[in-house]
């Protein structure tokens, strides 16, 4: 089974005062330390998602396959899924929801100017 991490124990990886360099791509979690010196894009790029969610800048840069091939090398293990999901927005509750009363219904308009025709 694949070890799983939370995610406050990746984001003290971050690189800095002597930590390892961990990233998370797709929910998996990367141990780069040993990457960051070669990584063909520098070193800082990888730096500024240590401790984080690297999958937006890794895909974003365009990696050839060969890259997503290589990134399998570090893999460590995943991230915890969040315990407690954030409700969704735009959701309102029931009660607080005002009902608009009903238009009274008109009364059929009696004309006070007819009159009865006899003939
Ligand atoms: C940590 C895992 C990463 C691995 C294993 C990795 C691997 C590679 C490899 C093998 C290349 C050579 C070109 C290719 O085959 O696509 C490359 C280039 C590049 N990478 Fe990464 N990369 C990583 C993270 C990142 C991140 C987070 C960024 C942020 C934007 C990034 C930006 C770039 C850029 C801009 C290049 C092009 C460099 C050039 O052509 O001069 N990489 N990477």
């Amino acid at each position: 089974m694949s070890q799983i991490y939370q995610k406050s124990e990746v984001a003290e990886r971050n690189g800095k005062n002597g930590q390892p360099v961990w990233i998370i791509y797709k929910g998996n979690v990367y141990d780069v330390t040993s990457f960051v010196e070669r990584h063909p894009g520098g070193d800082e790029l990888i730096l500024e998602v240590a401790g984080k969610d690297a999958t937006k800048a890794f895909n974003s840069a365009g990696h050839s396959s060969d890259a997503v091939q290589q990134l399998k090398e570090f893999k460590i293990g995943e991230v915890a899924i969040d315990a407690q999901p954030k409700p969704q927005s735009g959701q309102k509750s029931a009660g607080l929801q005002q009902q608009q009363p009903l238009p009274e219904p008109k009364p059929a308009e009696k004309s006070s100017n007819s009159f009865l025709c006899c003939c």
